[in-house]
């Protein structure tokens, strides 16, 4: 006798800076997903993310009843999660504790800070289960990894958790085998570029793509030359809050070239700019040069190096970084983020039974790597 398959319809949110892009999912099918995009200038307007949680979310439900999704049909609502307190990677019910957290942004201001909090909101009028998946604050290090060479300062992960987990997933199905039982670099190149190495499930070791570490990104600077930049800093010459956007936001590829779009980007290439040559091939140099370090934290026995993010569309990126790593394992692309199944498939893992939801602890957390 064939049982019938449990159908489970979910509804996913995703905030980014100038859009939310939402979906309805019926198990890891898409039903509906959409990009609402937002007036950069009404954005502009509040001062605080947490200011935009009533706005997108009118938004999000205008855009559901547009396409006449009965919400009442739904049996959980996922967002992305933000900048909690460091905790290892799944899927959580959004709590107080949680709500507390991303209210107050507890590790700092994050668009997917939104995701929770919003999940949460219309998810109590309906009754049913909110979750997270894999918030950019997944801190699976290895004690030694957190080390920096600096004792006032441990090293932090921040990274595209939500991406870099189900593209590890998605290598590992391809290649027969458990997400546990793989040894992967997986290489997240959007805005920020992060390289995470995950072995045994967990991602042991990652730099923080936020404003920490790494290769420079479309708008981020990743590692620069520390006694320059502490020099820099106390020249007199800058606030804070300028030195902060220009290392989030102002540096990289917008830094040396005025855009964050590596599709410009090329075609300036293509029309004989030899200066933003040179600077896209440094990116794909220094994205190179993290994966071989990556390498040496699995002593080489690396299984696949998957290249994922928006810019992993780019073949011309793709190679030129493929010819530099491709000595160490196979390279595996999978171009685009992928973020609203990732967040339909981790909240079906729940339903499904396949794992427990995770409670947020918040205080009772024991916080490492908290120094903002
Ligand atoms: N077809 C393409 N060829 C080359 N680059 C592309 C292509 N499509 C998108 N990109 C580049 O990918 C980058 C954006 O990637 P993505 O959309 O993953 O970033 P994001 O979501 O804004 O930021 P993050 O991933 O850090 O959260 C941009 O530089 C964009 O120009
Ligand atoms: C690195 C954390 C996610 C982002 O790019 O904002």
């Amino acid at each position: 006798m064939i049982l019938p398959v449990s159908r489970y319809r979910i509804l996913v949110i995703n905030p980014a800076v100038t859009s939310t892009k939402v979906g309805v999912y019926e198990n890891s099918l898409p039903v509906m997903e959409r990009t609402i995009t937002h007036d950069k200038e009404i954005i502009a307007e509040f001062k605080t993310i947490n200011e935009q949680d009533h706005f997108r979310k009118q938004m999000i439900l205008a855009a559901l009843d547009k396409e006449e999704i009965n919400l009442s049909k739904m049996d959980a609502v996922c967002g992305r999660g933000g900048l909690l307190r460091p905790i290892e990677g799944g899927t959580y019910t959004v709590n107080k504790a949680m709500l507390e957290d991303l209210r107050k942004g507890y590790n700092g201001q994050h668009v997917s800070n939104l995701g929770g909090i919003i999940a949460y909101e219309i998810a109590n009028g309906l009754n049913i289960p909110a979750y997270i998946v894999d918030p950019v604050v997944v801190d699976e290090l290895e004690p030694i990894a957190r080390i920096s060479g600096l004792p006032l300062i441990e090293r932090k992960s921040i990274f595209h958790a939500l991406n870099q987990k189900a593209a590890a997933r998605k290598a590992a199905s391809e290649l027969g085998k458990s997400y546990e039982e793989l040894n992967v670099i997986v290489v997240h190149m959007g805005g920020g570029v992060t390289v995470g190495v995950h072995k045994g499930g967990k991602v042991i070791d990652v730099n923080n793509g936020l404003d920490g570490e790494g290769p420079f990104s479309p708008a981020r600077a990743g590692t620069v030359p520390i006694g320059d930049f502490v020099r820099l800093c106390f020249s007199g010459d800058y606030f804070r809050e300028e030195v902060m956007r220009q290392l989030v936001g102002q540096s990289g590829l917008v830094g040396y070239l005025g855009t964050n779009n590596a599709i410009t980007v090329e075609k300036m290439i293509d029309k004989g700019d030899k200066h933003a040559e040179l600077i896209y091939e440094a990116m794909a140099y220094q994205i190179a040069k993290e994966i071989g370090s990556a390498a040496t934290v699995l002593s080489g026995k690396v299984d696949c190096i998957v290249l994922t993010g928006g810019l992993a569309y780019g073949r011309r990126f793709v190679d030129s970084i493929s010819k530099k790593v491709s000595w160490i394992a196979d390279v595996t692309v999978h171009p685009g983020e992928n973020e609203l199944q990732a967040l339909a498939e981790g909240a079906l893992r729940v339903l499904d039974g396949r794992e427990t939801a995770k409670e947020y602890l918040g205080k009772q957390l024991n916080a490492v790597n908290v120094h903002r």
